[in-house]
């Protein structure tokens, strides 16, 4: 049995008065990749930055309801949000390296968790850009500008950036989207090789790339979860006819 790494509760959320996320129930466990689909405003994004309390940086915010990671809410006094964005990393749709080298992208992180042995850092970063499948292209070039690397180069980099401090959870705002076929390809099949490794949640607006990594599938529609179940079920035998009609791109 798959163990819950993280379940939401009745989760709303207001911008202002604007209702986005209407008491959203969903548990996700260790080591799958779930996708969030939908049409454009659905909620999708929202939800996800919930749950590493990305929102927290939004003005006029209100979020009512629990999200447990391990079993604590993390809207609770317990949570240090710098250690819980280090265990739930972000990925988001554009590439976003910080101005600085491939390598002090890597290990900008660490230093903030106080290691600065030379030794630990070199392998830390090595093996993170393997494990993002990036190193090839940088290992000859770790002291130049992440900046002057491709988008998809700079994804796979970022994905390195969140590897390297040793995440739970990866939190993937539609890391495709800003890329060409070729690299969207090379970062799906990054993401197959971490699956069972890391648990993972990612935004996508294209079907096939859902159906092609995903475990589970959760159909968002006007801030309502209206499905969820495993990938093959929501794409071959959808239970709700607004799922059938998405899937089929009869709206959205
Ligand atoms: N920072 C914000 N301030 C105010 N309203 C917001 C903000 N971000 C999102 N919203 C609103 O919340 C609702 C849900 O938006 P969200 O971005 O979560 O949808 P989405 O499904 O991720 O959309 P897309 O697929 O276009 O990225 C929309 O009505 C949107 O206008």
């Amino acid at each position: 049995m798959a163990e819950t790494i993280i379940s939401t509760k009745d989760l709303h959320l207001y911008y202002g008065q604007n209702e986005a996320l209407k008491g959203i129930n969903l548990t996700l466990n260790e080591g799958e990749i779930t996708a969030l689909i939908g049409p454009s405003g659905c909620g999708k994004s929202t939800f996800l930055r919930c749950l590493n309390r990305m929102n927290d940086l939004i003005p006029n915010v209100t979020t009512t309801g629990s999200v447990l990671y391990k079993e604590q809410d993390i809207f609770g006094p317990k949570t240090d949000i710098v250690d819980l964005r280090k265990e739930i990393g972000m990925v988001f749709q554009q590439p976003n390296p910080f101005p600085f080298s491939v390598y002090e992208n890597i290990t900008y992180g660490l230093k903030l968790k106080g290691i600065k042995d030379k030794e630990q850092l070199d392998q830390i970063v090595e093996e993170s850009l393997k494990a993002a499948s990036v190193w090839d292209d940088v290992k000859d070039k770790l002291h130049a500008s992440a900046l002057n690397l491709s988008g998809g180069q700079q994804q796979r980099v970022c994905i390195a950036r969140v590897l390297a401090v040793d995440p739970a959870i990866i939190l993937l705002d539609e890391p495709t989207s800003a890329l060409d076929p070729v690299s969207s390809g090379k970062i799906e099949n990054t993401l197959l090789e971490l699956k069972g490794k890391y648990t993972m949640v990612i935004v996508t607006h294209n079907m096939s790339q859902a159906s092609r990594i995903s475990d589970k599938t959760a159909f968002f529609l006007n801030g309502d979860l209206i499905e969820f179940n495993k990938t093959k079920n929501i794409f071959l035998e959808p239970q709700e006819k607004q799922t059938d009609d998405y899937i089929s791109g009869r709206f959205g």
